[in-house]
């Protein structure tokens, strides 16, 4: 079977980084800026960066929508901090205007874990990866203050809820694309490749 094609959603974040992190885990990995883009990939990771600016150029880009509607029909979806915030039905604290994609129904507070100057790393022991910890890298990071009865928790870190799965839906709050571990990513391209074979979570 070809690999799947995966999307890195590229209006601002560490975009690079995932494509070289998808392409370790064999999917083919493209960016998306354009509706016609995102109508072509398996699965789609919205990065790390500044989630109140990925959430006002998906809304210029004519994006906001469309995204909705393919998370919506099942599209398997990765956020990775801002990306995190980006897939919560809800948000705290969320800046004037800040709308997000959902389809995870949680709750998230932005910035949780402290400012620029807090970032850390830390172990996190991540459900369906298998082996050591996975090394969690918090930058400026969410957590999820709640996750409703549909919603997975997959990981906590100092009592609070730090990945959430839901279907084909994925979220962490840390940043696996910048460790050179791809065990998080391996567990999402599995996610796209059962995906296209027909199978859903
Ligand atoms: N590293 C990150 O993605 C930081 C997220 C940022 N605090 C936000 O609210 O979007």
């Amino acid at each position: 079977m070809t690999a799947p094609v995966i999307g890195v959603l590229a209006l601002q974040g560490d975009v690079r980084e995932h494509l070289t992190a998808l392409a370790a885990a064999d999917a083919e990995a493209g960016p998306v800026r354009r509706p016609e883009e995102l109508a072509e990939v398996d699965g789609l990771v919205i990065p790390g960066g500044e989630s109140t600016t990925i959430s006002k150029l998906a809304v210029l880009f004519g994006l906001m929508e469309p995204l909705r509607a393919r998370v919506r029909a099942g599209m398997p979806v990765y956020g990775t901090c801002a990306g995190m915030i980006m897939l919560a039905d809800k948000i705290l604290d969320p800046r004037s205007g800040q709308e997000t994609v959902g389809g995870i129904d949680m709750i998230v507070r932005r910035n949780a874990f402290g400012r620029q100057n807090e970032s850390f790393e830390a172990a996190v022991e991540v459900r369906g990866v298998p082996g050591e910890p996975v090394e969690g890298v918090f930058i400026r990071a969410p957590w999820v203050e709640s996750v409703g009865a549909s919603a997975e928790v997959l990981a906590e870190h100092g009592g609070h809820i730090v990945a959430v799965r839901q279907g084909n839906a994925l979220a962490t709050s840390f940043h696996p694309e910048l460790t050179g571990d791809h065990r998080v990513h391996r567990l999402f391209t599995d996610t796209v490749r059962a995906y296209r074979r027909g199978e859903s979570l």
